[in-house]
């Protein structure tokens, strides 16, 4: 084996992997690091740090570009400090406004682990891209991004998605237009946000030579097509940046409703993970095991 095969492979290098691999490849949006660790052993080979998920999810926010970087890269280290699954992150317009800052975000990403990122091009104050009244910057602004960004990277391999919001604002061809202006300035891939039918997607992947990310988010405006269905299309990429969280709120309130109203959990026991499955999914036996065998060294000396 040669020395360069020793070298530990990048969270970038993993993601295109995983994008080898994988056709389309499945995203999914983990919210905090416990669901980054029950999303690996569920098989997927990339996660997704979501905006709208640190925004609603860490601060309780609305998803209206109130994020800062270090939101972000708080709730990034924590999930890459204990998952190795390549972890695609959110960073809605770059935190900019200048070439410097956004430069600033991608060096910090890396450093923090994550394999590759979105950068869109709404304005910075940004909406959820599945709402109304949505205001983009121009091509060769976005473009501009796009390139900050890709020269930014301190690992080649750091993955950048370049999104458009341009379809529900300018319709298709303009959106296809800031697309092909995005792989130029460099963008590894297009994230053709709130497509509304198959044949949108087709268009973009037919038109460009990088893989199209499609985001399948509940409750939106593009149809929750299935992966076979995405496939036709040629989609590389698909996202399910909160259906996880959403589950986990709608739990909570259940459980929070019954124990208020009834005194008691006997209504919602079922639906909780146990002691044990907890224990086992964040590996509470094993650190013990490791505690208690420094502890008896201890004892030793
Ligand atoms: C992908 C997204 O940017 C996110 O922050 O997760 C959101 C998802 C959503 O609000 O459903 C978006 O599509 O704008
Ligand atoms: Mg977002």
């Amino acid at each position: 084996m040669s020395s360069s095969n020793l070298k530990p492979r990048s969270p970038g290098a993993l993601f295109r992997e995983a994008l080898k691999t994988e056709q389309p490849l499945q995203i999914i949006g983990a919210i905090n690091a416990n669901h980054a660790l029950l999303a690996k052993r569920a098989g997927y080979r990339a996660i997704y740090l979501s905006g709208g998920g640190v925004a609603a999810g860490s601060l309780g926010l609305p998803d209206l570009g109130i994020n800062t970087l270090d939101d972000v890269l708080t709730d990034v280290r924590r999930i890459t400090d204990v998952c190795d699954v390549p972890l695609m992150v959110d960073i809605d317009t770059g935190f900019g406004p200048s070439a410097f800052n956004i430069a600033r975000t991608i060096k910090s990403l890396i450093k923090f682990g994550a394999a590759a990122c979105h950068i869109e091009d709404q304005v910075g104050a940004k909406r959820c891209g599945h709402r109304p009244g949505k205001e983009i910057v121009t091509t060769r602004e976005m473009a501009d991004r796009v390139k900050a960004a890709v020269d930014a990277r301190t690992d080649s391999d750091f993955f950048i998605v370049a999104r458009t919001d341009a379809i529900a604002v300018d319709g298709v061809d303009a959106a296809l237009e800031r697309a092909l202006a995005c792989v130029e300035a460099g963008a590894d891939a297009i994230f053709a946000e709130a497509s509304y039918d198959l044949a949108t997607y087709q268009r973009f992947t037919q038109a460009l030579n990088v893989p199209v990310l499609a985001n399948i988010t509940e409750f939106g405006q593009t149809p929750l097509f299935s992966v076979p269905e995405l496939a036709s299309a040629g989609v590389g990429m698909v996202l399910y940046p909160l259906s996880a969280f959403r589950a986990m709120n709608k739990a909570a309130e259940t459980v929070y409703t019954a124990i208020r109203r009834d005194g008691h959990q006997k209504q919602v026991i079922d639906m909780m993970q146990t002691r044990e499955e907890l224990y086992d999914r964040i590996g509470y036996h094993e650190f013990e095991s490791r505690l208690d065998a420094l502890f008896q060294q201890g004892k030793a000396k």
